[in-house]
């Protein structure tokens, strides 16, 4: 059975549709649905969840179908948790009181057993559990968020950018810890994010979504490396789109010059999609490449990405190691390393 089986799912606000007949198969583990600000990921969570009716198709949680039969099922009785963006902990009630907050009325009497049970789960100090919200840091309160969303035993569990407000070695930390909770609580997850990182590392199968329908749902692997469309590729990989032509089998031609191509290989227009990883960037005019012009140049530490204005007019980004990173305005060779992505048409 199915943790969450999602068919012809549409919905919207008004006359704005925003989710485009959806599907959706959740086995067991963590999905993460990725895509970039308004594309509809938090709508497509409220619509599992129950705070928003879809217009059209159905939605199944651990085999019981809770949209698109003669009633839906109203959000308390779908049986599942829910992590709204920032936690959002009533700041009123201690720890221990808020992870019990959702418990069915027959599990309160037990409910310091159920409490303890789930800062285990989350890998909170139990010491904790007659703190305030604001008595916690903020990947704490986090974890008690995952806690009151696992305490009840869902089958299914909803994060919405549990991590956003967390910096980010403690948005890593926070990230693996719930995760495992996850795992170890035997629920699975969906989980809404528009950092690619996270969903790649965290997740088991990856959704990506642009203007309400998902362009791919794979495992982290299958996305990166095959994406299944241009639009993934540059969304996940940082990758640069450049038109060109398919030359021969596995060859091709753009603003980069002659390329080693993946994917596509029927001759004819296409579009290639290069990772910033895979572009060399060098100040040297006897450097391999075409010539360009760096625009600008964000540094990160461990590296740096750079965009670099072509002769013939576009742009790409490459990351390149903090040790040589040029300045913008400057003139450079740009070479490309490994095999392009090739996309028919
Ligand atoms: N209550 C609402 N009424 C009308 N339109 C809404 C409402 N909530 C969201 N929208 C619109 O629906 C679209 C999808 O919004 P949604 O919040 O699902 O996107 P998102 O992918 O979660 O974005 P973000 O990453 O910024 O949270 C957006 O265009 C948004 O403006």
């Amino acid at each position: 059975m199915s943790a969450l089986e999602i068919r012809g799912l549409e919905a919207g606000y008004g006359r704005t549709s925003v989710l485009q007949r959806l599907d959706l198969h959740v086995e067991s583990g963590v999905t993460a649905i990725l895509g970039s600000s308004g594309c509809g990921k938090t709508t497509l969570l409220r619509a599992v969840a129950g705070f928003v009716e879809p217009t059209a198709g159905t939605i199944e949680v651990a085999g019981r179908q809770v949209v698109g039969g003669p009633r839906n099922v109203p959000a308390r009785h779908r049986g599942i948790g829910y992590v709204p963006q920032e936690g959002a902990l009533f700041p009123h009630l201690s720890v221990a009181r808020n992870v019990a907050f959702g418990l069915p009325r027959a599990r309160r009497r037990d409910a310091a057993t159920v409490v303890a049970e789930a800062l285990r789960l989350v890998e909170l100090d139990p010491g904790l559990a007659e703190r305030y919200p604001h008595e916690l840091s903020g990947g704490q309160q986090q974890r008690v968020a995952l806690a009151r969303a696992l305490a009840p035993r869902p089958a299914l569990v909803l994060l919405d950018e549990p991590f956003s407000s967390l910096d980010a070695s403690l948005r890593e930390e926070t990230g693996r810890a719930v995760v495992r909770a996850l795992r170890a609580a035997d629920a699975a997850a969906v989980l809404v994010t528009h950092d690619q990182g996270e969903a790649l590392s965290l997740a088991d199968q990856v959704a990506v979504m642009v203007e309400g329908q998902f362009l791919q749902v794979a495992d982290p692997a299958s996305v990166y490396l095959t994406p299944a469309d241009p639009r993934v590729a540059a969304f996940i990989g940082h990758a640069s789109l450049l038109p060109g032509e398919v030359t021969a089998a596995g060859r091709g031609r753009c603003a980069l010059g002659e390329v080693a191509l993946r994917g596509s290989t029927t001759p004819g227009p296409a579009r290639f999609a290069v990772r910033s990883e895979q572009l060399q960037v060098r100040a040297d005019d006897a450097a391999d490449g075409v010539p360009g012009e760096v625009v600008d140049v964000s540094f990160f530490g461990h590296d740096a990405t750079i965009r670099v204005r072509l002769a013939t007019g576009e742009q790409v980004t490459a990351r390149t190691p903090a040790d040589s990173v040029p300045a913008a305005g400057d003139k450079v060779q740009v070479a490309v390393v490994g095999d392009v992505l090739g996309f028919a048409g």
